[in-house]
């Protein structure tokens, strides 16, 4: 089966001069949730922001749905959908009318958009919020709007960074049971978080990342076996960066 998406050997970031990813390489198949995880600046973002085609690779290639960026615009970019950290959502239009904006723009059938957005809105429990403006909405209700998005299109691709933040209870569990069905129907998931219990349980694989550079990959159990063995995911993430810093400092004499 094709991945949804491909990296290879990627080395990008800000400045030819300073690159911040140096060759990193990881894939997500269709229906597989693939966890980004990292410290802050690890380059999670940056990795996003390349698939995103929102920065040029200095050197190797991200693929989506099998071709590059400037191979076809317009297939890799339905094939994505992205749901930011911080909402961005258009202060003019209602939840539903974001829903319809989503729908015309990826070319959903629109009978097929009505029944998806109103079954999105129960599982979320936004029904009473339909016709609410983003500014009437307080930071989770934006993030669920932007999550419901996201999950309308059914994309092969959905790219979410760091989602459960700021989600109660019930929405989290609205969230993971969606993601479900959206690997069901045979999206691939590429999710960044810090939580990493949530994906300890969920992600059929992590990709670990440090100083740009991937320092652990494989399932959470690999990953925790690449950690002397790691009871937690938590565990194993601060073993690998503490050995990855260690290593790094004998490279260079310290
Ligand atoms: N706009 C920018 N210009 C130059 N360098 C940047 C810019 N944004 C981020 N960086 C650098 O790129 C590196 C990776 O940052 P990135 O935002 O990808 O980290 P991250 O893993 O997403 O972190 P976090 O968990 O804090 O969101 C860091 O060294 C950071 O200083």
């Amino acid at each position: 089966m094709m991945p949804a998406l491909t990296i290879k050997e990627l080395t990008g970031g800000y400045s030819q001069r300073r690159p911040v990813l140096h060759g990193i390489s990881f894939a997500v198949e269709p229906g597989r949730m693939t966890g980004l995880i990292g410290l802050n600046g690890a380059g999670k973002s940056t990795t996003i922001k390349h698939i995103l085609g929102l920065m040029l690779a200095h050197s190797g290639e991200v693929r989506v749905a099998g071709v590059k960026l400037e191979e076809d615009r317009d297939k890799y970019r339905s094939a994505c959908a992205y749901v930011p950290e911080q909402p961005s959502l258009f202060p003019n239009l209602t939840v539903a009318e974001h829903l319809r904006w989503t729908a015309m723009a990826y070319g959903l059938e629109q009978g097929e958009a009505e029944r998806r957005a109103a079954k999105l809105a129960e599982t979320f429990r936004m029904d009473k919020a339909m016709g609410s403006l983003p500014d009437t909405l307080s930071k989770g209700m934006k993030q669920k709007v932007m999550l419901m998005n996201a999950l309308l299109v059914s994309p092969p691709l959905l790219i979410i960074d760091e989602p459960f933040l700021g989600l109660d209870p019930l929405a989290t569990r609205a969230l993971t049971g969606a993601l479900d069905d959206a690997r069901a129907q045979g999206s691939a998931i590429l999710l960044s978080s810090h939580i990493l219990p949530a994906l300890e349980r969920r992600a059929d694989s992590l990709v670990v990342l440090h100083q740009g550079r991937i320092i652990a990959s494989g399932t959470p159990e690999d990953v925790k076996r690449m950690a002397n063995g790691a009871a937690t995911l938590d565990d194993a993430f601060e073993t690998l960066v503490l050995d990855a810093e260690s290593e790094g400092g004998a490279k260079l004499g310290r």
